[in-house]
């Protein structure tokens, strides 16, 4: 047979006992690839040369060689696969038995036609047994029998009855009792069972229990052709008529089948155990063959879709992907549906299994992209914080604005989070596995960190530009103070800092109490005070290193200058007057000096948050026997302890400032005494006017060409002209006066020493 066509045979055993591959291969090109579990398998087993493939040509419309001429020789060695003309029939045509041309020995003749007749009737639904009536009752054709009952209780444990068909070649009704030779036959069969050495558990079972025997008879091939041939179409119509009462596979349940696709798996898997003579038992080899095959399937399914998922992978791998789920539910759905169209014939059980474990498998790879995508999520949210907190701080806005803006941006971004992983979860059931809920809570404590970092630092920029607002004011209140020195000089100076801290803290409070709780608020507001205490505390003692100079300014102030600010003419004045008014300045200077021996700048003692801001600042001079009267009750009401206060100045440095300022006002007397009893006009000598005239007058004329100086000239004198004309001298007269005496007051004291 080894010429027959491939596309009409496989040949399934070769005579060395190897399973050939290709049966699925042979299954799809003969046509059965889709007949699913709805398929039979009939086997032939039967004496060599008995006319086996002549009976199966006939009734399967198979194609097995068959022996011509007279030459006893073997066709069929092994077992041959080929199928019915036209039903989902697999037929398999056994070689003979007592084959002489296959050799004694452990895997000899008797080892091999035991094996493929027990293949044969595990892997078949019927196994015909060919017999002659010429042999019947002769030992060899029962020993087979014999073997494969025996063979098959103890190596399988079948999930079915096995059916037998035993066909009776050359019966001639005319002379054989068909009842009889049948009665003989199983009763033959059953003396076998009875013979056989069983199982405990098939002691008390009866043959039919495990066999059903059918029997068929043919006519004589050569005597009675005709006959026969009508014998082989009613056997034919025994196995494709289902209307036909004696049809054989009458009852059948075909969900014992497994898919055509995985009959190469159990044919595998039968032969091997039936070659390692294993106890075999056919239900499960039926479901280790659907295991293998649902596996093969689900690699398959796994194959199909793993360039998808390479690409998927190295998409993640530069980039975020928003279309993760869509593609990756893409891939999954595509695997399964492949699993599921083709397993949908095996056992279910074994289809699940198979499922969950390509669920996890496609999971499972899907994980370490999903893992790449969150990396990438994690990365672009940053990314993008920055780009917008950057942008935020470009805009450079106020403070409020910032705040509003920086929390829409992490309204934004936790929507961006919950997207995104929303958009990596290819599959809702993944999110308890995928610890979603975890990922999320993580990356909302990355970006409440993030936003807690830039509220902060916008927050110490805010409290930095109001410190230094609030330092300027104070810096501007201290040199007020100073600049207007008096004894009011604390008191001064405490209402204007209790006013910009007022101002500034209810300021400072609304806008931040918007954003911070109100221990944040109370604790910055706190320490912007004590801050505040601080720069004051500070100033002053700087201020206090320039107090000679201030003292000395404050002297001037009052001494060169009258009340209304003009500078005293010194000239009109009588020397006791002035004498009298030098003192009483200088006395006044002595007693601010006094003011600055010590004092206290704190905050309240308390610092608690309903501290008013009338509390917060107190400062107090000690020493000052003309303390008046709301300094002193300051003092009382606050109660200091000596303690509190910090020297400002020692009695030493009173002294020394003291002294420094009486040099310099007794020196800015002496001056104003001079300028009072010095005459200018007076001082210089005539003849020193002849000479300045006599070396000027040319030059004079040489100015007047100017006209920028001639005009001026003209004009001036147009003006007194016209002010003598009308009666009103009175004017330039004043006029020159007042800016002679300016100009004689600023240069007579330089001309003298230049003289
Ligand atoms: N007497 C008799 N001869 C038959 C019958 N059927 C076929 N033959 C003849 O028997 C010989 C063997 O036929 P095959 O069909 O090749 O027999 P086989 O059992 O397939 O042979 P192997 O495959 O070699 O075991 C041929 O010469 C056939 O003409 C039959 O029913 N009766």
């Amino acid at each position: 047979m080894s010429d027959q066509s491939q596309a009409q045979y496989h040949h399934l055993i070769d005579d060395q006992c190897q399973l050939i591959p290709g049966l699925t291969n042979f299954i799809r090109q003969s046509g059965l690839g889709q007949s699913h579990n709805s398929y039979n398998i009939v086997s032939i087993i039967g004496s060599q040369n008995s006319g086996k493939s002549t009976l199966l040509n006939r009734v399967f419309g198979t194609n097995f060689e068959m022996l011509t001429g007279s030459s006893r020789t073997q066709t069929t060695k092994g077992i041959w696969v080929s199928r019915d003309k036209e039903q989902n029939i697999l037929i398999l045509d056994v070689e003979g038995s007592n084959s002489r041309q296959r050799g004694k020995g452990e895997k000899g003749s008797e080892f091999y036609e035991r094996s493929t007749a027990l293949f044969a009737l595990a892997f078949s639904q019927i196994l015909i047994i060919n017999c002659n009536s010429l042999n019947l009752g002769h030992e060899s054709e029962y020993s087979i029998i014999k073997i494969i009952m025996e063979m098959n209780i103890r190596l399988f444990r079948s999930d079915q009855v096995k059916q037998m068909l035993i066909i009776i070649r050359d019966f001639n009704d005319e002379v054989d009792n068909f009842k009889e030779v049948t009665d003989s036959i199983r009763n033959e069969i059953y003396g076998i069972w009875g013979e056989i050495q069983k199982p405990p558990e098939f002691v008390n079972v009866q043959p039919e229990q495990i066999f059903k025997i059918d029997f068929f008879t043919s006519s004589h091939f050569q005597y009675q052709r005709q006959k026969f041939e009508s014998d082989m179409v009613q056997l034919r119509d025994r196995f494709i008529n289902p209307g036909n009462p004696y049809n054989l596979f009458k009852g059948y349940n075909y969900n014992t089948n497994i898919p055509v696709e995985a009959l190469e798996d159990l044919a595998t898997t039968l032969w091997d155990t039936i070659q390692k003579n294993e106890d075999l038992n056919l239900p499960n080899q039926k479901l280790q063959a659907s295991q293998v095959r649902c596996l093969k399937i689900k690699d398959q399914a796994i194959d199909l879709i793993n360039k998808d998922l390479s690409k998927l992978k190295q998409d993640a791998e530069s980039n975020y992907l928003a279309d993760f789920n869509e593609r990756a539910q893409n891939i999954v759905t595509r695997s399964f549906h492949h699993y599921d169209t083709e397993s949908q014939y095996y056992v279910e059980k074994i289809k699940l299994e198979m499922r969950k474990v390509l669920n996890d498998e496609l999971k499972t790879a899907l994980y370490p992209i999903f893992n790449q995508q969150i990396t990438s999520l994690q990365q672009n949210i940053k990314k993008e914080l920055k780009t917008n907190l950057d942008a935020l701080d470009y805009r450079n806005t106020s403070f409020i604005k910032y705040m509003d803006d920086l929390n829409f941006i992490k309204q934004q971004t936790k929507q961006v989070i919950f997207q995104g992983l929303y958009q990596s979860l290819p599959f809702n059931e993944y999110k308890v596995d995928w610890e979603i809920t975890k990922i999320e809570n993580q990356l909302a404590k990355v970006l409440e960190e993030i936003i807690n970092n830039a509220r902060e630092i916008q927050f110490v920029k805010f409290i930095n530009s109001q410190e230094k607002t609030i330092k300027n004011s104070i810096d501007s209140l201290i040199s007020n103070c100073f600049d207007t020195l008096d004894l009011e000089f604390w008191v001064t100076m405490r209402q204007g800092f209790n006013t910009i801290l007022k101002e500034n803290e209810t300021r400072i409070r609304d806008q931040i109490s918007q954003f911070f709780d109100h221990n944040r608020v109370d604790k910055e507001i706190n320490n912007i005070l004590s801050q505040s205490h601080q720069f004051l505390y500070d100033d002053i003692q700087k201020k206090v290193r320039e107090l000679p100079y201030y003292l000395l300014k404050r002297f001037k102030r009052t001494f060169l200058k009258d009340e209304r600010g003009l500078t005293r003419k010194w000239k009109e004045l009588e020397e006791p007057f002035i004498q009298q008014l030098f003192l009483e300045q200088r006395k006044s200077i002595e007693d601010i000096l006094q003011e600055f021996t010590r004092f206290k700048v704190s905050p309240p003692q308390s610092h608690q948050t309903n501290a008013r801001m009338n509390d917060m600042f107190s400062s107090v001079i000690v020493g000052k026997a003309q303390m008046n009267d709301e300094v002193r009750q300051a003092r009382q009401s606050l109660d200091f302890s000596n303690e509190d206060f910090s020297v400002l100045l020692d009695t030493t440095q009173i002294n020394k400032i003291k002294q420094q300022f009486l040099d310099e006002s007794e020196e800015e007397y002496n001056q104003v005494l001079r300028q009072r009893n010095t005459s200018f006009n007076a001082n210089v000598p005539k003849w020193m006017w002849f000479v300045l005239v006599f070396f000027m007058y040319d030059d004079v004329f040489r100015w007047m060409a100017n006209p920028l100086l001639l005009y001026p000239i003209l004009l001036l004198g147009s003006f007194i002209g016209l002010c003598i004309a009308t009666g009103y001298q009175q004017i330039p007269k004043v006029l020159f006066q007042q800016i002679f005496g300016q100009l004689t007051s600023l240069l007579g004291p330089l001309l003298l020493k230049i003289k």
